[in-house]
C-alpha cells in the first residue's frame, strides 16, 4: 500500500543481482548495499564486475555486516546457472532477493535484423531470467527435502520486463515479445512458487539512462524514437529508487513513469494492480480512445516509410540533372 513501506526490508538480507556489471542492476545493488544488504553481482564480464564491486564498496564505506561480491557467469546457459547456485551454496549464502535485471534490446526494423540478433533477443532477455529462477528454485527444493512447504523461508523474485510488453511497437521485434514472455512467466511463478513463500514481482520500466540504453539508441529507427517520445529517459539511479520504493510499498506490478502506468492499464488481465481503481477507469478511457491513438501511430508509420523512399528520389534527381547536361 502507498502509505506503508514495510514490504521490502533489505537490512541484513542477501540479494543476488543478475545483470549487475552496468546499468540498472548495479544501481539497485548499490542501493541495497547502502541499506546493509549483502549483494552478489552477476554478469558475464569479470573485470567490469570487479570494478563495480569496488565502486559500491568505496561509495558506501563501512557496513553493518553486509558484503559485496561477484560471480562471473553467462546465465543464458542453463548449466552455468546450476554452477552459479552451487557456488552460492558453497559460499554459505541463500539469497532472499533475486533480481533478474539482465537483458537488452537491438532496436531495428524487422527487415534489418539478422538471425543471430533474433536469437540473442531470446537468450539475453528470456533465458537469463527463466534459467536463474528455475535452477535457484530446484536448488532450494533439494536443500530442504523434508520441509513442509509453508515453512520455506520468505524469498522474493524480481523480474524485469518493459513497457513494450504492454504496448509492443515498430522497432522492437527482437525484444518486446521476450519481455511479454517475462510478464507471462511472472504470472505463472506467482502461482507455482507462491505456495513456497516466494513473492514474485515484475518491473515494467520505461526508458532510463544506462550503457545498454546508449547502445540501443545507435540502431533505433527514427520512427521508434518518435513513438516512444513520451517515455523520456529518466536517470538509472532514479529508476532504481522508484523500483525499490514501489517494492517496499508492496506493489508487484512496478512501472517507473506515468506513461508506463497508463499503458499498463490497457492490459490489466491477471496482473497485480497498482492504484487498481484508477486503472479500471483508465482502461475504460483507453479502450475508447485506443482506435484514434493507434490511427495516429499508423499514420506516423506510413509517413516514415514514405520518407524512406527519399534516397531513390535523390538518385532520380541526379539522373534528371545528368539528362540536362
Ligand atoms: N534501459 C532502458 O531504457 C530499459 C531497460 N529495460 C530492462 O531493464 C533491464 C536493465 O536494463 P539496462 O540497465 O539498460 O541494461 P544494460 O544493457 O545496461 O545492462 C545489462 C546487464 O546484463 C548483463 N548481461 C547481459 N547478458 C547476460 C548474460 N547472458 N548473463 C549474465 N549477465 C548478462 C550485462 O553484463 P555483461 O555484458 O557483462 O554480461 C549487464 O550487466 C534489462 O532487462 C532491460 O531490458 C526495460 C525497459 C527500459
Ligand atoms: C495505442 C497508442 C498508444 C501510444 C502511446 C505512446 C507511448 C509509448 C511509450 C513507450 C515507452 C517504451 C519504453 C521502452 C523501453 C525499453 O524497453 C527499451 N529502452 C529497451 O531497453
Amino acid at each position: 500500500m502507498w502509505f506503508s513501506k514495510s514490504h521490502f526490508k533489505p537490512n541484513g538480507k542477501t540479494a543476488l543481482v543478475v545483470g549487475a556489471s552496468q546499468g540498472l542492476g548495479v544501481e539497485i545493488a548499490l542501493k541495497l548495499y547502502q541499506q546493509n544488504c549483502t549483494v552478489i553481482l552477476v554478469a558475464r564480464t569479470a573485470p567490469r564486475l570487479q570494478q563495480q564491486v569496488k565502486r559500491i564498496q568505496n561509495t558506501v564505506g563501512e557496513t553493518n555486516g553486509a558484503t559485496a561480491s561477484y560471480i562471473a557467469c553467462d546465465v543464458s546457459d542453463y548449466n552455468n546457472c546450476v554452477k552459479l547456485w552451487d557456488e552460492i551454496v558453497q559460499r554459505n549464502q541463500d539469497p532472499d532477493f533475486i533480481f533478474c535485471c539482465a537483458g537488452s534490446s537491438i532496436p531495428k526494423l524487422f527487415n534489418d535484423l539478422s538471425g543471430e540478433e533474433i536469437s540473442s533477443g531470446v537468450t539475453v532477455n528470456y533465458n537469463t531470467a527463466v534459467n536463474v529462477v528455475h535452477t535457484g528454485f530446484k536448488q532450494v527444493l533439494a536443500a530442504n527435502p523434508e520441509l513442509p512447504i509453508k515453512q520455506y523461508k520468505k524469498r522474493h523474485i524480481i523480474l524485469f520486463s518493459s513497457v513494450v510488453s504492454f504496448f509492443p511497437f515498430i522497432g522492437y521485434a527482437q525484444y518486446a515479445p521476450m519481455k511479454a514472455a517475462i510478464q507471462s512467466l511472472s504470472l505463472i511463478l506467482r502461482q507455482e512458487l507462491g505456495p513456497y513463500n516466494y513473492r514474485v514481482s515484475c518491473v515494467f520500466p520505461g526508458n532510463f539512462q544506462s550503457e545498454g540504453y546508449t547502445e540501443e539508441q545507435k540502431t533505433k529507427p527514427e520512427i521508434t524514437k518518435t513513438i516512444e517520445g513520451p517515455s523520456v529517459a529518466i536517470g538509472g539511479d532514479e529508476c532504481a529508487e522508484i523500483v525499490l520504493d514501489k517494492l517496499s510499498k508492496g506493489y508487484d506490478t512496478v512501472t517507473t513513469d506515468f506513461v508506463g502506468w497508463l499503458l499498463g492499464s490497457s492490459v490489466l488481465g491477471t496482473l497485480p494492480r497498482c492504484w487498481g481503481f484508477f486503472q479500471v477507469i483508465m482502461s475504460l478511457i483507453f479502450s475508447i480512445v485506443e482506435p484514434i491513438a493507434l490511427w495516429v501511430v499508423f499514420r506516423d508509420i506510413a509517413k516514415y516509410f514514405d520518407n524512406r523512399k527519399k534516397p531513390v528520389t535523390v538518385i532520380e534527381e541526379v539522373e534528371e540533372s545528368n539528362k540536362d547536361k
